[in-house]
């Protein structure tokens, strides 16, 4: 089983500190994990500080995994070369190395994105004529085509209307349990958050300030912390959790 832990994890820019002792209990692959907090909380430097771009105090322990069998998609991915999705995801299968000819197993993969993903009909399609959330897709898939085992997305849902939103986080929650994967995504929509992530990390300020079971870290009391929202969580009718919003809280998030 792979899974992830903070210890006390800091990062830093320069010599601005933006996060500080951070940690987490082992979060298990198999699932998705959200990754929530306001604009400017920090999740992307976390990412980065898993990732290994961004040093810092404390330790990442990841098991059951090498640190090369983690893929990190942030949040903007350039899509300017003239290559086609096709190859623009082979590329992204040999950046580990490896001569250029494809092995049918390798072939395999690469058409198993196209399809997990919803993209086979762009195979031929020019990188820079692909519209936003085509863009996502792809990036989505070139992220997924080596079957990383530790996967850290940033807004992987943010270009993807309503239909595409449901679909890939589907796939990738497929993903999680096909492969044992540790997923972790941030994300801003807490519905997508409730549906479909069984853990949740939230952070306040460059702190991870809780991490456990989506529906009891996403209470309405946590919910204002993080946003400076008031809300309410309650069941649709056919039993589903989901936030309501009622409005900015009288005191607002580090007022
Ligand atoms: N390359 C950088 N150099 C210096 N400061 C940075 C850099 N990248 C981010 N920051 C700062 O670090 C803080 C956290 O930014 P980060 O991108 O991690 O937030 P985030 O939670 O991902 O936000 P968002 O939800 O808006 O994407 C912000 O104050 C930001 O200005």
């Amino acid at each position: 089983m792979v899974s992830l832990a903070l210890d006390q994890v800091g990062a830093r820019y320069g010599r601005r500190e933006i996060l500080s002792n951070s940690s987490t209990p082992p979060i298990e692959g198999g699932a998705l994990t959200a990754l929530v907090g306001a604009n400017a909380a920090g999740k992307s430097t976390l990412f980065r500080r898993i990732a290994g771009q961004l040093r810092g105090a404390g330790t990442v322990h990841i098991r059951g995994a090498e640190q090369a069998d983690l893929r990190y998609m942030p949040q903007d991915t350039a899509m300017s070369a003239a290559l086609t999705v096709y190859e623009s995801i082979i590329l992204a299968l040999k950046q580990g190395g490896g001569g250029w000819r494809l092995s049918a197993r390798e072939l395999a993969a690469v058409d198993d994105v196209l399809d997990r993903f919803g993209i086979a009909h762009l195979s031929e399609r020019q990188l820079p004529e692909l519209s936003g959330g085509q863009r996502q897709a792809v990036s989505i898939a070139q992220t997924l085509v080596t079957r990383p085992k530790v996967v850290l997305m940033d807004e992987p849902t943010s270009a993807l209307d309503l239909y595409r939103q449901y679909e890939i986080l589907e796939a990738l929650r497929r993903y999680a349990r096909e492969t044992g994967a540790v997923m972790i995504l941030a994300l801003h929509d807490l519905n997508q958050v409730m549906r479909s992530c069984t853990t949740t990390l939230a952070l306040a300020c460059g702190r991870v300030v809780v991490t456990g079971p989506t529906l009891e870290v996403l209470t309405p009391a946590m919910i204002r912390q993080l946003y400076g929202i008031d809300s309410r969580v309650e069941r649709c009718s056919q039993g589903c959790p989901m936030m309501i919003v009622d409005g900015p809280a009288a005191t607002t998030v580090g007022a």
